[in-house]
């Protein structure tokens, strides 16, 4: 089976809503559902499909159902809660008792009474099996097609409320969208990607080359930052950003050829299905993108490096009329160390590795002493010795009470309980100005999702000869003063 059998096929939008989401979530596009801290899930809202939920289309996560028409028509950020939806009878009547054919899971089915589903559950695959019988190769083949008639769609049951669980629902972004999609690869996360591109000087309205493309995550971020506008037609001449992919794996490429659409980045974002160490970077009938910015995510770069020179065969890929930039993004300093050495073979200048270490960090108020005892989040042992003295002598006055009440001495009974002392303390809370107490402390999280790998740098110089020289040294000649500079500039 190839990839694109299991992705959902669907009309490509007209504007990306990665460049141009709409102030609210809509039917047919992307919204990136935000389940839990590092839990994004990633769904095309739908009218119509319903898998045979009596509320239509629905998104079943750990926290809940949510009907797609309790999404469609939010504000994006907003939060939205679960709805009670009978998953359990989810599919019973999607099979045509009377043909014995399966209705399409996207085709609205009839919602079984509840109690009647219940009692005939544990019997589905019975009856299943009684209503299709296994049918031999031959007699599948020469069957003739019968005619599925279709239900009428019954109205949507409308979504009810349920008692716990929530999420929310955000625009899709390439953050979300790294963090959200279907990681077919090792992926490049945003911290890497962002400083990568902003190192590249990727502006709007450039080219750059992307090989492997795998899971998409860098492509999509890279068609961000070259986005400038669609192109509206042929005879469009203005120079519209571009993003030429790179993949040598046939089932990736298929899926993200259909995820680009599905996203409406069609027009920017050339999925190319080749092996770059051999066969290069042009375009179909050898056309060159010229590319201002090359990022490599390939187990060996410098394989690569040969069909990027300015002087490659049959024509070079790069912009002739600009200097070059690349990163190749690699895990090992044996790989960094191959590819510096090509990159400088082949001519390239300002070689520069980095490592990101991305890490977040967490700013919070460190509150310690006896006098948060019974809060939350707080480290209540007595954060001096004169609390801790303090606390002994409650102890010792505790304690003598105790025993001067046995005694029957009079006026035992004054020390404060533990409770007391506690209802005290919540009292006194709301008159405390938290926000400034206590140590102000940073910790760092340790799990954060990023692919460590060395990014190495270079940038190859516009091709310079004797003509180039002769031009520049007459539009700029070497006796100019400063103020005819100026004029000229
Ligand atoms: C780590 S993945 C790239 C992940 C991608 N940058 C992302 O952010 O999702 C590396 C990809 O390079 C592809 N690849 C390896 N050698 C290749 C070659 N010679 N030509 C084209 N693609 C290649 C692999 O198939 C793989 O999908």
């Amino acid at each position: 089976m190839s990839a694109m059998e299991g992705v959902e096929q669907q009309p490509a939008p007209v504007v990306s809503p990665f460049f141009h989401p709409p102030l609210t979530a809509q039917a047919d596009s992307l919204a990136i559902l935000h389940v839990k801290r590092d839990s994004l899930l990633p769904v095309t809202l739908r009218t119509t499909a319903n898998d045979g939920y009596a509320e239509g289309a629905v998104t079943n996560t750990r926290f809940g159902s949510y009907p797609h028409s309790t999404l469609i028509g939010v504000p994006w950020g907003s939060q939205v809660r679960a709805s009670k939806v009978d998953t359990g009878t989810r599919g019973r009547k999607t099979k045509n008792a009377k043909s014995g054919t399966a209705t399409p899971a996207s085709e609205p089915a009839e919602q079984p009474p509840q109690d009647e589903a219940a009692a005939d559950s544990k019997k589905r695959k019975a009856d299943d099996e009684q209503l299709q019988p296994p049918e031999s190769p031959t007699k599948k083949m020469k069957a003739a097609p019968e005619p599925t008639i279709k239900p009428p769609q019954p109205p949507l049951k409308a979504a009810v409320e349920a008692g716990s669980g929530f999420m929310h629902v955000l625009p899709p972004t390439p953050e979300s969208w790294t963090y959200s999609l279907d990681h077919r690869t090792q992926v490049v996360y945003t911290p890497d990607y962002s400083y990568i591109l902003q190192r590249m000087q990727v502006k709007p309205g450039q080219t750059l080359i992307e090989a492997g493309a795998g899971s998409g995550s860098f492509t999509h971020a890279a068609a961000r930052a070259v986005y400038n506008g669609y192109p509206s037609d042929s005879s469009d001449t203005t120079s519209h950003g571009k993003v030429c992919s790179f993949e040598y794996h046939a089932p990736r490429v298929d899926t993200l050829r259909s995820e680009i659409s599905a996203h409406g980045l069609q027009p920017l974002v050339h999925v190319n299905h080749r092996d770059v160490y051999n066969d290069g970077f042009l375009l179909p009938s050898a056309v060159s993108p010229r590319a201002n910015a090359i990022f490599l995510d390939l187990p060996m770069p410098w394989l690569a490096l040969k069909h990027l020179s300015r002087s490659s065969s049959p024509t070079s890929p790069l912009d002739p009329n600009s200097a070059v930039n690349i990163c190749t993004f690699s895990p090992c300093i044996e790989q960094v160390t191959a590819t510096a050495s090509a990159l400088r073979k082949a001519g390239w200048t300002e070689i520069q590795t980095v490592e990101v270490q991305n890490r977040r960090l967490d700013v919070r108020r460190e509150r310690v002493g006896i006098k948060e005892e019974g809060l939350r989040g707080v480290n209540s042992n007595p954060a001096t010795v004169e609390e801790s003295l303090s606390r002994l002598r409650e102890v010792d006055a505790k304690l003598s009470e105790f025993h001067a009440g046995k005694a029957g001495v009079p006026g035992a009974g004054k020390v404060q309980s533990k409770a007391e002392r506690l209802e005290g303390i919540r009292a006194e809370l709301g008159g405390r100005k938290l926000f400034k107490e206590g140590r102000l402390v940073h910790r760092t999280e340790p799990e954060v999702k990023t692919h460590t790998s060395y990014l190495t740098f270079a940038v190859l110089p516009m091709a310079w000869g004797e003509a180039e020289e002769a031009e520049m040294e007459a539009r700029w000649p070497v006796d100019m003063t400063v103020s005819e500079v100026k004029v000229r500039a």
